[in-house]
């Protein structure tokens, strides 16, 4: 193991420690796989072994994946290269309960057990130390079971223990309502697109998983310090974003990565590059004042970018 300490996050309902911050094996890494005709669940590319295998090395100790990635074979081989022990790994996974908007049915139409099953297989692992369902948009074209009923099957996979902590992802209030009325274990974690840009996906969504003890993951966190996904050279948060880099020698990554992780969230960011998979960690060298972090605040609410499925969340 890299001699390299991440700080975590306590989850309230277990007590597990979850490292601060999370690879994933999605976005890109995904792409790669749904794009090529001839790749499938597991058919392996070696070049996502090696992203995969490098963010170990680089420190990385939580994993985030998905089975709707298609990424779970390559997610296996590269810990087993690794050679870290599974106990010194946190692995979150999702189920592919289907998507309408990229007319995908679902991998495991049975629900959550299926999905964990094999999943378990493809990694090689016992157990997951996170699962969660991957979006509240269960569609009977797509999935033969209700989102409460999946809700169920995952709750019995964390009593037989295949899962130590459940969750969610991509949850409005709405959704996490009905759902903590059905459930007996509640959401651990709901993981949404959050960054300066984006600090609610849905209304009011990130005081609700305060209030009830949901701890937020943010995907997308790079997004204000990425102009390829802002479209605009002049956006709000260039002039403070110049001043902390100065400051604390960073990169504007880094200052987004570090907004995320003091605000009590967990970001789940990605690279294909060692360099940038090492600067990520540059996040837990420096604190930002309470001013600073203000100042990013309000300014980041004056502006809004939406990365991720807008189809779903603009309607
Ligand atoms: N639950 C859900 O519905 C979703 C979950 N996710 C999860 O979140 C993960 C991360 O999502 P993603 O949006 O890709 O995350 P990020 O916001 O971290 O963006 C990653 C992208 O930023 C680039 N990048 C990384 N570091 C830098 C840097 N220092 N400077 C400039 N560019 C940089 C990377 O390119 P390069 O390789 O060139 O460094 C990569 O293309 C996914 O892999 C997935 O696991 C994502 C979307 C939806
Ligand atoms: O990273 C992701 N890319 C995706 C594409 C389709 C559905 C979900 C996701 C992700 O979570």
């Amino acid at each position: 193991m890299p001699a390299l300490t991440i700080p975590t996050f306590t989850l309230p309902g277990t007590g597990d420690q979850v490292p601060a911050v999370g690879f994933g094996s999605g976005s890109k890494h995904r792409l790669k796989k749904w794009g090529n005709p001839e790749m499938n669940d597991d058919s392996i590319d070696p070049g996502i072994v090696t992203v995969i295998a490098d963010a170990i090395n680089a420190g990385f100790n939580h994993l985030d994946g998905a089975e709707t990635y298609t990424t779970r074979a390559e997610m296996g081989l590269a810990i087993k290269e690794s050679g870290v022990a599974r106990k010194h790994l946190w692995i979150t996974d999702k189920y592919d309960q289907g998507w309408a908007n990229f007319k995908r049915a679902s991998t495991s139409p049975s629900g959550p057990r299926e999905s964990i099953l094999k999943g378990l297989k493809a990694l090689g692992v016992e157990y997951y130390d996170l699962f969660l369902i991957h979006s509240p948009f269960f569609d009977e074209n797509l999935v033969n079971v209700t989102l409460a009923e999946a809700w169920k099957q995952l709750e019995q996979c964390y009593e037989e223990g295949l899962v130590k902590n459940i969750g969610v992802s991509n949850f409005d209030v709405e959704n996490l309502d009905k759902l903590m009325k059905v459930a007996t274990h509640k959401p651990q974690v709901n993981q949404i697109e959050y960054h300066l840009y984006l600090q609610n996906q849905t209304d009011g969504i990130s005081d609700y998983c305060r209030e009830n003890n949901i701890q937020i993951e943010a995907y997308c966190p790079l997004t204000p310090a990425l102009e390829s996904r802002i479209n605009d050279a002049n956006h709000p948060l260039k002039p403070e974003f110049k001043k902390l880099c100065e400051k604390y020698n960073v990169e504007p990554s880094v200052i987004s990565l570090r907004w995320i992780y003091q605000s009590g969230v967990i970001p789940i960011t990605t690279s294909s590059n060692a360099e940038r998979m090492k600067q990520a960690f540059q996040m837990f060298d420096f604190e930002l004042t309470d001013e600073e972090f203000d100042t990013l605040t309000k300014i980041g609410k004056s502006y809004k970018v939406r990365a991720y499925f807008p189809e779903l969340f603009e309607k």
